[in-house]
């Protein structure tokens, strides 16, 4: 099904677990968790360290699977997707933020933004505008041809924003994405994340420790221990 076709949730966890096995014991990371997030909707993660939010993002993008549970994208069980389904969503269907921005040094702005097109093979002259595009949204029109360590923290993880949509996510996943900026720059990351997720029509789930970024949510989730509190 098509990301258009889809009318209810874009995400759905069910009542998704996840336990650790260590030497020192089971590590309860997740516990039980069920959440709903809709095109357009950012919703903002927070609790203590350690509370869960990497782990359960991991979960909802599919790059740790529940130890019980399950999760939908786009109506889609993400475990009964064969490969040819796996790599259409991870392709096109979740776009991640980094807090390290997770940009290649040796590319410029542009040419790393363009690579989940490059993936997808798109062809250049519209690979070439939908860069444009979305470069002008994070207000880097400018600075396309620079590489990484020519641009300012809240540049490159404008970049690393722009990369995650530039393929037109269903979803968007951001964990800690403004913990490498000052406060400032921060609020202005996050501002840009939630016209983006109402522009774009994506459905957004980021974490973050800060209760003044955390306002600028549509919803706000906490997590205590693994369970929502
Ligand atoms: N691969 C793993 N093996 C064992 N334990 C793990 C693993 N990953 C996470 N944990 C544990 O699961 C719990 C939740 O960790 P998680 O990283 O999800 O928390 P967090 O809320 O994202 O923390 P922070 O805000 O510090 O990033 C912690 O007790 C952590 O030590």
């Amino acid at each position: 099904m098509s990301a258009t076709q889809q009318t209810g949730p874009v995400l759905r966890a069910h009542a998704v677990s996840r336990t650790f096995s260590t030497p020192a014991g089971d590590v309860h990371a997740v516990s039980d968790v069920s959440l709903e997030v809709g095109r357009g909707e950012l919703v903002v993660l927070r609790g203590t360290s350690g509370s869960g939010k990497s782990t359960l993002l991991h979960l909802l993008g599919g790059i740790d699977e529940p130890t019980s549970g399950h999760v939908e994208v786009d109506g889609e069980r993400l475990d009964s997707l064969d490969t040819a389904g796996w790599l259409r969503l991870r392709t096109t269907g979740i776009g991640y933020v980094l807090q390290s921005f997770g940009l290649v040094p040796v590319l410029s702005a542009a040419e790393n933004v363009e690579i989940p097109l490059r993936l997808l093979r798109t062809e250049p002259r519209e690979r070439d505008a939908r860069v444009r595009e979305v470069l002008s949204t994070v207000g880097l029109e400018r600075h396309a041809h620079q590489r990484p360590y020519e641009l300012s923290g809240g540049q490159q993880q404008r970049v690393g924003i722009a990369r995650a949509i530039v393929a037109r996510p269903s979803i968007l996943l951001a964990d800690e994405p403004t913990g490498q900026l000052d406060s400032a720059t921060a609020a202005t990351v996050m501002d840009l994340l939630h016209d983006l997720v109402h522009q774009e029509g994506v459905a957004a789930v980021v974490s973050t420790h800060d209760p003044v970024l955390a306002a600028r949510a549509d919803r706000v989730i906490t997590l205590h221990d693994g369970r929502v509190s």
